[in-house]
């Protein structure tokens, strides 16, 4: 019999932030199936590719070390992607965003075996930290300190494919090196990671920033569920490319939103390689502007910005949480 359910994906295994992301969107119902996937690129493609999967939960920025590169690039490859669907020069993404959570983060270092506290990371002569290659930027000050402060042990900083992975990892690597008593795999990941594997707290609230926050957004295929319909502010997702060597061309796009008194809340750009052409330095812009449905201009707005852009996709509009003001 097939599962009734509506499934959920996420980058997994459970206890990854990206996992509490997606609890608090769809919450803890038996009506939802949530499904850990290995990696970023894989939260897209399966929801692209199976059918039985309506949403990915996937991590865009982090307000200490910015952009979550894997996911922007996977939006820009899809956006430049050549089988795409094509009118004028808007292109047509199969996925769209619905929704958008913000975590807070407090990454804890966290060992297999109990050290009874940081002091005790002396009595290795190597400490082995393992987590998600975003993390860290997020503890870099904090990583500084330890290096200093136990200055005869040396440590060496391993990625995983996700901060819950991280903790999975360095538990195997120190049960299969039981017997080597100079090394500790240790890992950097959330609270909630330390109960799943029976871990131990060496340290708490690790990060840099208290108030370290991850924004996540809620992607579904294209049209295939009704959007949430809510009084609530909303905001939309647009990326574009511009005329390359074309003095103005990207003030020309952000003058249109200036013209029509819209409110921009954010920009950022990657740089991109085209297949059609030997240019190394292109870029594709990533902007976010608030969009009031009560408003008479989304025609000829959109009308503007595709005489303006090379190619441009709007990835949705959807309701702006609340924690984005918090
Ligand atoms: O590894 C996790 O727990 C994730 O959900 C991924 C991720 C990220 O890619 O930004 C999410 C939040 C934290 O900033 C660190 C890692």
């Amino acid at each position: 019999m097939t599962s009734t359910k509506t499934k959920v994906l996420f980058l997994g295994p459970v206890g990854t932030y990206s996992h509490q992301a997606a609890l608090q969107q769809f919450g803890d119902s038996d009506d939802i199936e949530y499904i850990p996937a290995q990696s970023i690129p894989q939260c897209f493609d399966d929801l692209e590719g199976a059918k039985d999967i309506t949403y990915s939960v996937v991590p865009l920025e982090n307000s200490t070390n910015g952009q979550v590169v894997f996911s922007y690039d996977l939006l820009r490859d899809r956006m430049l992607d050549e089988k795409c669907q094509k009118k004028q020069n808007q292109i047509i993404s199969s996925l769209e965003v619905i929704g958008e959570q913000y975590v807070s983060i407090a990454h804890c270092l966290i060992s297999p075996v109990d050290i009874s506290g940081p002091k005790n990371l002396a009595n290795y002569k190597q400490v082995r930290i393992h987590t998600h290659p975003q993390v860290w930027g997020q503890v870099a000050r904090y990583l500084k300190e330890l290096r200093k402060n136990f200055s005869s042990t040396k440590f060496e900083l391993i990625d995983c494919t996700s901060t819950s992975d991280a903790v999975s990892q360095a538990q195997q690597t120190q049960l299969k090196n039981i017997s080597d008593q100079d090394v500790l795999n240790v890992a950097i990941a959330s609270e909630a990671a330390v109960h799943i594997y029976k871990a131990y707290i060496v340290d708490h609230s690790i990060n840099d920033v208290t108030g370290n926050t991850t924004r996540f957004l809620v992607l579904q295929r294209r049209g295939t569920v009704e959007l949430f319909n809510t009084e609530k502010m909303k905001v939309s997702l647009l990326t574009f490319t511009t005329e390359q060597d074309c003095p103005g061309s990207l003030v020309d796009v952000l003058t249109i939103l200036k013209n029509f008194s819209i409110n921009m809340c954010s920009i950022s750009s990657r740089p991109f390689n085209n297949k059609t052409s030997t240019r190394k330095w292109q870029y594709i812009f990533y902007i976010e502007y608030d969009f009031d449905g009560s408003r008479d201009i989304w025609d000829s707005f959109y009308e503007q910005i595709n005489l303006k852009c090379m190619e441009w996709c709007l990835w949705g509009t959807f309701p702006r949480n609340d924690r984005y003001y918090k």
